[in-house]
């Protein structure tokens, strides 16, 4: 995050003088935002930046326990520069949160500088290869120049400039993070779900008929059932994006020609697709340590690795609740839009047709089954204005009648994401396959399915309010959903060995490409400590003296 905030938030002379060093790793930095108080009101951050005139510095200062800055990642230990998010004062103003370019260590010597105090944070669920750290300031002084100055000037005699066209521009970085953690969440999903359904074409459990031999775990249909899905997200998810990133380019391109008209567009798309593939990515890695039963739960597995990395990126760069509500935001402003009758922005153009007070006619094609997720998320968020006006109209404030209002804003705003998601892995899929095979194009469509119907399935309560779908509907989807999982069973380990994930890559006993599973375990058990010796010293000191009552 160092990198890409010197680019998005440096002047070019700033550029030219930072971006050389941190990209020859002449300085080593990190970006200093979230204190042990505040994370996600950015707002509420209380370290504080004071600019002096007369030595043109700023005073950097951690009035409180709670303004030291906490979770850096590389803070504690490696970095010997990072940028401070800090509010500004000026000629006794406060105006706001702005990055700073700080130095914390000696550059030769590498000791923290006076008036920096700086440390490690201690060992976490996972990241512990991550030196992620605390800081604080006393005093502590930066020339004016090491303030990020694109969006924000302050001048020699304390004057504040304003230059951004949009309030928001200094939280460019963590967009552009948003965007690339979705690609992030479909390479992890990609891995478990290379390991887990390897691993389940070699483990043979059980067997239907006593004289039968033992069926490959794979052939289950509950089986299929937890993990075709994941190979199904991890394409959604990789397909999503490759349209984000083409988004957030358009967009950059863009507010580098003054316009900053899609910005609130992307913001409310890399939220709600940053959360939900994070999320989903999280718990369906879970969902393969589940289908590799025991042998899942060893670290020589690689899933409970993959699992401590990936559930923190749903808290990291914005909680997973944070950003739906962002969304929502975004939703409820389209739909008072819609009712003014006024133009909508591409991703939320289907809510124009979608309130029609009728329930949907249930059509149960990949094109009907998207349109019922529009219906459905449509439908949820006339719900919530609904509710957001009742309250309103009972005299409550609107940030009150909105937090009241909150579980139901989420609920719409997962149920858009979803809608989003679907329509782009259709005519990503679409876009991708002109020119491949049928067999390529049938096995991508049968993916899609699989995601359709599954997440179709898992919301028949929604759509029973919002769509005329029936119970003989959701029976017949049913079983054309188990029907499409065994479609997809003989071409199972081909389609994630076409993830083309290096064993290396995989770090698994279990996923690797020979399938030499019971080889590999052993070996990987040699390596633990306790085989070093035949007896362990404990026995004497302990166990021994226990068990002849001398303890
Ligand atoms: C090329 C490099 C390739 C490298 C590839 C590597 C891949 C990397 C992936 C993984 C590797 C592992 C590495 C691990 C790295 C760990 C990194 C972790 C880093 C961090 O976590 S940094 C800290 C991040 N912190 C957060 O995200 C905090 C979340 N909070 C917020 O974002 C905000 O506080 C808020 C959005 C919740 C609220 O902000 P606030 O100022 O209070 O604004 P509001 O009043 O709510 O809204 C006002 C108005 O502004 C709109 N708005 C808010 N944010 C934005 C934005 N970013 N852009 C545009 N607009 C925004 C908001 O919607 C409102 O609009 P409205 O009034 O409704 O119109
Ligand atoms: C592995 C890891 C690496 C990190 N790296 C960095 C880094 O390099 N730099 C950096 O600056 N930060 C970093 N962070 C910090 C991270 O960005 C924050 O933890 C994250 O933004 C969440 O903020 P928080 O911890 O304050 O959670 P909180 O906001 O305290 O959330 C706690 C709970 O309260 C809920 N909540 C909070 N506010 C509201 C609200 N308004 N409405 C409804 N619910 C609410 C949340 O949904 C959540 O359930 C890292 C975190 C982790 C875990």
């Amino acid at each position: 995050m160092f990198v890409p905030t010197l680019m998005g938030q440096c002047t070019p002379e700033q550029q030219a003088y930072w971006l050389p060093r941190a990209l020859d790793m002449q300085i080593i930095g990190t970006y200093a935002q979230t204190e042990l108080g505040h994370g996600t009101f950015i707002r509420g951050l209380e370290t504080t930046a004071t600019y002096d005139p007369e030595t043109e510095t700023f005073v950097m200062n951690s009035p409180t326990l709670t303004s030291y800055k906490w979770w850096a990642g590389g803070l504690a230990k490696t970095v010997n520069y990072c940028i401070v998010v800090a509010q500004l004062y000026t000629k006794g103003v406060c105006h706001g949160t702005h990055p700073f370019i700080v130095q914390i260590r000696d550059e030769e010597t590498h000791m923290p500088r006076p008036g920096v105090k700086v440390g490690d944070i201690g060992p976490k669920l996972g990241f512990n290869t991550a030196d992620n750290g605390y800081l604080g300031f006393d005093n502590y002084r930066i020339p004016r120049d090491n303030m990020m100055m694109k969006n924000a000037q302050v001048l020699k005699d304390g004057t504040y400039v304003k230059v951004a066209r949009h309030g928001k521009a200094t939280y460019g970085t963590m967009v552009f993070v948003r965007v690339l953690l979705v690609n992030e969440a479909a390479f992890n999903l990609a891995k478990a779900c290379t390991i887990a359904v390897r691993y389940s074409a070699i483990r043979r459990q059980c067997s239907p008929d006593s004289e039968g031999s033992e069926l490959q775990v794979l052939d289950y249909s509950t089986q299929q059932h937890k993990l075709f899905i994941c190979i199904a997200t991890a394409h959604a998810l990789q397909l999503n994006s490759t349209w984000l990133w083409k988004t957030f380019s358009d967009t950059l391109a863009a507010i580098k020609q003054g316009n900053v008209d899609t910005l609130p567009e992307l913001h409310a798309l890399s939220s709600c697709l940053k959360a939900l593939s994070t999320a989903d990515a999280a718990s369906l890695i879970e969902q393969c340590r589940h289908a590799c039963g025991g042998h899942g739960y060893m670290m020589s597995s690689g899933l409970p690795y993959l699992y401590a990395f990936v559930t923190a990126t749903r808290t990291y760069e914005g909680d997973y609740t944070i950003l739906l509500l962002q969304t929502a935001r975004f939703l409820v402003k389209a739909y008072e839009q819609v009712e003014a009758g006024k133009p909508l922005t591409p991703t939320v153009s289907y809510l124009s047709q979608a309130f029609t007070g009728k329930k949907l006619p249930w059509d149960s094609s990949p094109d009907g089954i998207i349109r019922a997720f529009q219906a459905l998320a449509a439908g949820k968020l006339s719900s919530t204005v609904k509710s957001l006006r009742k309250r309103l109209e009972s005299g409550l404030s609107y940030e009150q009648a909105w937090e009241l209002s909150t579980i139901q804003l989420n609920g719409a705003a997962e149920a858009h994401c979803r809608a989003v998601m679907s329509q782009n892995y259709k005519s990503e899929i679409e876009r991708l396959t002109v020119n491949s095979s049928p067999n390529v194009k049938l096995v991508l469509q049968q993916l899609y399915k699989v995601y359709l119907y599954y997440w179709a399935l898992e919301r028949t309560g929604d759509l029973l309010l919002y769509t005329s779908i029936s119970e003989s509907d959701i029976f017949e989807l049913q079983l054309r959903y188990e029907g499409l999982l065994k479609e997809i069973r003989p071409n199972a380990v081909g389609i994630v060995d076409a993830f083309d994930l290096r064993d290396e890559v995989l770090h698994s006993a279990l996923g690797s490409y020979d399938g030499n599973v019971y080889e590999r375990l052993m070996a990987e058990a040699q390596k633990s400590p306790l085989n070093a010796e035949p007896v362990n010293q404990t026995f004497h000191t302990y166990l021994k003296p226990m068990m002849k009552g001398k303890l």
